[in-house]
């Protein structure tokens, strides 16, 4: 490890499922207290990507190292621990718990008692939750137990967090306040988010990757990408700048 290396770097990741080439050699390199937001069309590849950072898929062939460690293989527990934290398309949340104890499980299985109390407090306060602490999570909107999902994985306290398609189901109103939580949470972790939102991008976005058949098609700033004409075909449609 050098005190030099990026918070996260991916080196040619390639993931293929039989004749799929899902991931195709994706090299991208985040910062520390970066906000990245990754887009491209359905099956570009984006959540194949992901996986392969947290754990979730072991590559076929690349390397992923966070601040220049090597976490290609390890269990995704165990990359867990060393500082990534993920917010899966999958709900992760169970009815039947309340909106606390959905929390104290991601902080318990990190943390002592104590500490994972007072993470658990500050997670729900971070996504302006503490009100719903005894709510049954079954019974929540679905906005709001997008945000039940989000505070378990900031309970953890990760340098990297990576968001799923967060805004995906959200009125417009919740969309706006998700953004705001973000460019926070960006404040203390470096965070990449795939969505396909454009005006959710457009608020948070300073940085944006754009997949495309399992290659990075463009990269930059996000109106300089979003004016991109290879972009704009493949992906944006006509209206969207
Ligand atoms: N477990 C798997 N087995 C076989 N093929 C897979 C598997 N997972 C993903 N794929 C394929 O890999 C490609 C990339 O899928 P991926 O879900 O990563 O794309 P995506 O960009 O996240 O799409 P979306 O925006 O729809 O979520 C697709 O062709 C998909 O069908």
């Amino acid at each position: 490890m050098t005190a030099a290396a990026p918070l996260l770097e991916a080196r040619d990741l390639v993931m293929r499922f039989g004749d799929v080439t899902a991931v195709g050699g994706v090299s991208m390199t985040v910062g520390e207290g970066e906000l990245r937001c990754l887009i491209g069309p359905n099956g570009a590849g984006k959540s194949t990507f992901f996986k392969m950072l947290s754990g979730q898929l072991r590559p076929t062939s690349g390397a992923v190292a966070l601040r220049g460690r090597s976490i290609v293989g390890l269990p995704a527990s165990r990359i867990a621990r060393l500082g990534v934290g993920v917010k899966t398309q999958t709900p992760s949340v169970f009815d039947g718990l309340t909106v606390m104890e959905s929390v104290r499980i991601a902080t318990d299985a990190l943390l002592p008692p104590q500490l994972a109390r007072r993470r658990a407090d500050e997670a729900l306060e971070r996504m302006r939750i503490p009100h719903l602490a005894g709510a049954t999570v079954g019974l929540l909107a679905h906005g709001q137990r997008q945000l039940v999902e989000l505070a378990m994985v900031v309970a953890q306290a990760p340098d990297l967090i990576l968001l799923d398609e967060p805004a995906a189901g959200m009125t417009g109103v919740e969309v706006d306040r998700l953004g705001d939580l973000i460019v926070e949470l960006a404040r203390s972790s470096s965070v990449i988010v795939v969505e396909h939102d454009m005006a959710f991008i457009r608020r948070i976005a300073r940085t944006v990757t754009v997949f495309n058949r399992g290659q990075v098609l463009a990269e930059g700033p996000a109106a300089e990408v979003m004016a991109d004409a290879r972009v704009r075909d493949v992906y944006l449609g006509k209206d969207a700048a």
